[in-house]
């Protein structure tokens, strides 16, 4: 598949964009027309910068307001459009993308439609120019793919086709079979665009909101099946107008956008395939062999990639304190308090293993002065590493460098966006090189496990981060939810694995925190966000007790909750004492009931103990806003 991206996608300068997209991978550009009209660069330097970086020119855009005009401003019309046919040859770009009139459209007529789109071919193709031409979404009079394919069908000119948009198509609702009934060769363009579904109006929903695929909640697969059935074999742009994306840096949401094109294009061979799957079931899981069939089925191929399952658990989590600072000892304590084991310290790094249960977490002394404790790295439990690593490169995720000594476990990682290490772990023996190892006896069930970690997300790299963990890790993000908090909105995004027999083997949380203006890199985020590692226990209110009496500090709980949560569900006395006594949170969803607590926070990390009865599936979020207010009022009297 021929891979492109508009440059209206990224920050900076023409060229800087140029150079990223290029670096990132891609075939070709959409150069918009914006960014060449401000560019200090001239149309001959762009075409001889684009032919150094080897990097396509697939598509000038866009060319505005055009049909369903009066013969005056047709004719006036015509005048600019030679003007950019000119421009188009000395940048060497062949097509120019025409959308639908949304300004000046006054005249509600196909035949006339049909009629201007045709002498605007017969123009171009005076200067050996093509025409696509794209429904908007908002166009005045045509917004729906069909009716301008019907326009381009009737003015029927060698040199006009139509541009396919997925936003326009998507955000509209508009049902995506017809799409087989254009023939490939006239379909002249491709661009795909993922969004959140949003209600709002459509123009500003696609010029703010707009990501890039796997990042919202269209159906890109199915959509890009169709096309790939049409026999379409050119570029699969991504054209996203996202005001996030547009100020992040260049050449990492290049990569992410890079990313999106990969995973979508492994999606739609599976899309395919599970159609041609004898089940006839289009969820089911193809085989290789079906697999790779359809990624070469059709004109279009489709790149694959090493397949991967979700996860099966949360190997281990690791947290990184400066061991000058306070905050090393402290997370100790608090281990401690909370129960956890010492397995002693790494063979030959400054490294020690706690164990609570089935629940692992690395105490990691090799953090940088003055930076506060933060979670670094997740194992995550996969069934071939090699294959995991594999898959996690060609996805353009980068190799974490370790140095490993002899006879110690080659543990192969990746960096997530926003920094944290994830380790891809086929097993615990590892833990053999930490003094005592892991205990001997595991009881089954385990006596404890990691339930979920909850990471801060810089702003730049929230919906990346989604992608990241979707593609690499096959984990299924779940609709975004916002929850209140003294310093605004929390928006937060919960990757998980799916519900086996009334489990989960992973469960990941996304917070976008207002607060977390952070670099890129971990650990140097002003020590103002929080995460933590949730660990199940059997049974919550027995944990909580030996935790006082360990002198765990919990994090403290207003009497006003107390008060609301009686209001709310009408709690039977005496439990709402134990509640209370213990500054203990609860909730209840459809199949159970939910117990939970919170550690005070040391650095940027702090615990939480939580206990999941008869298939309760959620985190307690109605609970967020009580925890997020008592941490900050904490923060603050610091
Ligand atoms: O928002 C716009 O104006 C606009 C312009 C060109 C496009 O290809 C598009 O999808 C939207
Ligand atoms: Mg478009």
């Amino acid at each position: 598949m021929r891979t492109g991206i508009a440059t209206v996608c990224l920050s900076g300068t023409l060229e800087e964009k140029l150079r990223a997209a290029a670096k990132a991978g891609f075939d070709g550009v959409e150069i918009f027309e914006a960014d060449l009209v401000t560019s200090s660069l001239s149309p001959e330097a762009v075409r001889s910068l684009a032919d150094e970086l080897g990097l396509g020119l697939d598509l000038y855009q866009p060319f505005r307001d055009f049909d369903s005009v009066p013969d005056e401003l047709y004719r006036d019309n015509l005048r600019r459009a030679d003007a950019k046919f000119k421009l188009m040859d000395r940048l060497g770009i062949e097509t120019i993308l025409v959308c639908s009139n949304v300004a000046t459209a006054s005249i509600d007529d196909d035949a006339l439609r049909a009629e201007q789109l045709h002498g605007l071919a017969e123009l171009a193709a005076d200067h050996g120019v093509k025409v696509a031409y794209e429904a908007l979404a908002w166009g005045t009079f045509v917004n729906d793919f069909e009716h301008a394919w019907r326009v381009v069908a009737d003015a029927d000119h060698a040199n006009l086709g139509t541009c396919l948009d997925t936003f326009h198509i998507l955000s509209r609702g508009w049902d995506t079979e017809p799409i087989e009934r254009i023939p490939g060769e006239k379909i002249f363009f491709v661009q795909v665009a993922d969004a959140p579904k949003l209600s709002m109006d459509v123009l500003n929903w696609s010029r703010h909101y707009r990501v890039f695929p796997g990042e919202g909640q269209f159906d890109l697969p199915k959509f890009l099946g169709h096309v790939a059935r049409t026999g379409y074999n050119g570029p699969v742009s991504l054209e996203v107008f996202n005001d996030t994306f547009r100020q992040a840096d260049v050449e990492r949401t290049a990569v992410d956008a890079m990313r999106s094109l990969i995973w979508l294009e492994e999606r739609t061979a599976k899309h395919l395939a599970a159609g041609t799957a004898e089940s006839g079931d289009p969820a089911a899981t193809p085989t290789p062999a079906q697999l790779a069939a359809a990624s070469r089925a059709y004109p279009m191929p489709l790149t694959t990639l090493p397949q991967v399952a979700p996860p099966s658990g949360i190997n281990f989590a690791e947290v990184k304190a400066d061991p000058a600072a306070a905050g090393a000892s402290e997370l100790e304590r608090l281990l401690a308090q909370l129960g956890f084991e010492s397995r002693g310290e790494h063979r030959t790094k400054p490294v020690s293993l706690w164990t609570l249960g089935d629940a692992r977490i690395i105490l990691n002394r090799q953090q940088a002065r003055g930076v506060a404790p933060a979670i670094s790295a997740l194992g995550f439990d996969v069934e071939n590493s090699v294959t995991a690593v594999a898959r996690a490169l060609q996805l353009k995720a980068v190799a974490v460098p370790r140095t490993s000594q002899a006879n110690e476990e080659v543990l192969q990682a990746v960096e997530a966006p926003d920094g944290t290490e994830v380790f891809l772990c086929q097993d615990t023996l590892w833990a053999e090189e930490f003094g005592a190892g892991l205990p001997a006896s595991a009881t089954e069930p385990p006596a404890a496990r990691i339930d979920h970690i909850n990471l801060a997300q810089p702003w730049q790299h929230y919906d990346e981060g989604v992608l990241f963990y979707s593609s690499v890790l096959a984990l299924s993000p779940q609709p975004s939810q916002e929850v209140s908090s003294p310093a605004g909105l929390v928006r937060s995004q919960v990757m998980q694995t799916e519900l086996v027999g009334g489990e989960r083997a992973v469960r990941l949380a996304l917070n976008l925190a207002p607060w977390v203006q952070a670099d890129s890199v971990r650990g140097t985020v002003a020590d103002t966000f929080q995460e933590h590692i949730a660990i199940a226990v059997p049974d919550l209110i027995a944990t909580a007790r030996a935790c006082r009496a360990r002198k765990l500090p919990f994090l403290e709980i207003p009497e006003n909750y107390y008060e609301d949560l009686d209001a709310r569900f009408g709690l039977e006395p005496q439990f709402l004492a134990t509640l209370r006594e213990l500054d203990l949170l609860y909730d209840r969803d459809e199949q159970g009931d939910f117990l939970h607590f919170y550690t005070a926070t040391v650095g940027s990390v702090f615990f939480e103990m939580i206990q999941r009865i008869d298939g309760y599936d959620g985190f307690g979020a109605p609970n967020a806003p009580v925890r997020h207010a008592v941490q900050h009022a904490a923060q603050k009297s610091k």
